[in-house]
């Protein structure tokens, strides 16, 4: 498909996915820039956002002492990081860490609270608005964004810190360097404990996740490629089995919609259990599992949209007596729902000595696979034609 009468320009891409296209020339991938280059970024960013954190004052935040609540604004990977921030600081956190996804900030936020205002342009209305609510309303702000941003000279105008994030990859793509600010400001504030050991363990267990996940690796060596290749024709399901794991679902998601532009069903096996799981007896669970009609074409069958599980596990940290162990029965009780109903089910286990390095192992893989099934499509994972019309379509909505 190319440009149409309705303007839908520069959507490619083919219905079959087909493995030989991530096999071959990725080098449009690889270039800087590309989606792969930026995705084996992660570790190097993260680094660097630490160091940039470091030096942007984020200590004046804690003069004032621990506030009320801690509210993280922003939309999208921007409003993401706040996610990650209240699973990394976990149930015993002592406030409430509050995402916000629309503009401004809520009505209670006021002079005992703290805003972070995330946005990777420096420039979402969201953000924006949020930033200049905080201010306004005389609570403590803190700004994470693209340098020489509006979102700067706010933070500037409010006389608050502002962490410089530099902008090489879209948003998704830079989850890594947008996270690690916001977790400092919160360590500032004493509300997560994340000691330099735990960063520098995270950022080396994405520099192997990136290694292993290496363009030249093949699909059998590549656990990437070949996650990508069991999804290829599915509908997706990502379900986690911990808060944390819950997280990493979520973000599977965002990516396989905005990189893959696959529909996918994902989130915390908690509530899963409560309705969702229904799924699985549906149209794309066992009644496409189920169709063994010997009359039927066989080619028909091939041809049936089906259900693949992702099941991400968490089964918690060996020793750490301050959190209480995820309930793991929820996770078997999937995989055995599933197999009793021929659906398929990749499961990723959480490794790793704390919560971010954890959660950087149910990230890595997925992020690569959602490139690579993107790829196998003939697709361009950097440009979301839906994306940006929408934008255009509502320009001055806000
Ligand atoms: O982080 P900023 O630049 O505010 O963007 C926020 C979000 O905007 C949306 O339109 C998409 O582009 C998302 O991928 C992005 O995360």
């Amino acid at each position: 498909m190319g440009l149409d009468d309705d303007g839908i320009a520069g959507i490619t891409g083919d219905r079959l996915p087909d493995e030989r296209r991530i096999e071959g020339d990725l080098s449009e991938s690889i270039r800087p820039g590309g989606a792969l280059w930026a995705l084996a970024s992660a570790g190097p960013q993260l680094r660097e956002s630490a160091a940039l954190a470091a030096d942007a004052g984020l200590g004046a935040l804690a003069e004032e002492g621990r506030p009320r609540a801690l509210v993280v604004a922003g939309v999208g990977t921007a409003a993401r990081t706040g996610d990650i921030l209240a699973t990394v600081a976990g149930p015993r956190c002592p406030v409430p860490i509050l995402g916000h996804r629309s503009a401004g900030v809520p009505g209670w936020v006021g002079a005992a609270d703290v805003v972070i205002a995330v946005s990777a342009s420096g420039r979402s209305p969201e953000a924006l608005a949020a930033a200049e609510a905080a201010a306004r309303r005389g609570a403590r702000l803190v700004a994470i964004g693209a340098p020489d941003s509006e979102l700067q000279s706010l933070a500037e105008r409010a006389r608050a810190p502002f962490v410089a994030v530099p902008r090489r990859a879209p948003a998704r793509l830079s989850l890594w360097a947008l996270t690690v600010p916001v977790l400092m400001a919160a360590r500032e504030l004493g509300l997560v404990s994340l000691v330099e050991a735990d960063i520098a363990e995270t950022a080396r267990r994405l520099d192997e996740d990136a290694e292993r996940c290496r363009p030249d690796a093949d699909a059998y060596v590549n656990p990437a490629k070949e996650l990508a290749m069991n999804l290829a024709g599915s509908i997706p399901v990502v379900w986690g089995s911990s808060p944390l794991a819950g997280v990493a679902a979520r973000r599977f998601g965002d990516m396989l919609a905005a990189n893959s532009r696959y529909p996918v069903v994902s989130g915390e096996l908690g509530e899963v259990g409560r309705g969702r799981v229904g799924l699985l007896d549906g149209v794309f669970g066992s009644l496409a599992e189920g169709q063994k009609d010997i009359f039927a074409d066989p080619e028909e069958d091939e041809d049936l949209t089906r259900l693949r599980i992702v099941l991400m596990r968490d089964d918690g940290l060996d020793g750490d007596d301050s959190t209480p162990k995820p309930d793991t029965r929820r996770a078997d009780a999937v995989a055995d729902l599933a197999s009793r109903r021929g659906i398929r089910c990749d499961v990723i286990p959480a490794e790793g000595g704390c919560a971010l390095e954890r959660l950087a192992s149910l990230i890595a893989v997925p992020d690569f696979a959602s490139v690579y099934l993107a790829l196998a499509h003939g697709l361009d994972p950097m440009r979301v034609p839906a994306v940006s019309e929408m934008k255009d379509l509502t320009l001055g909505a806000e």
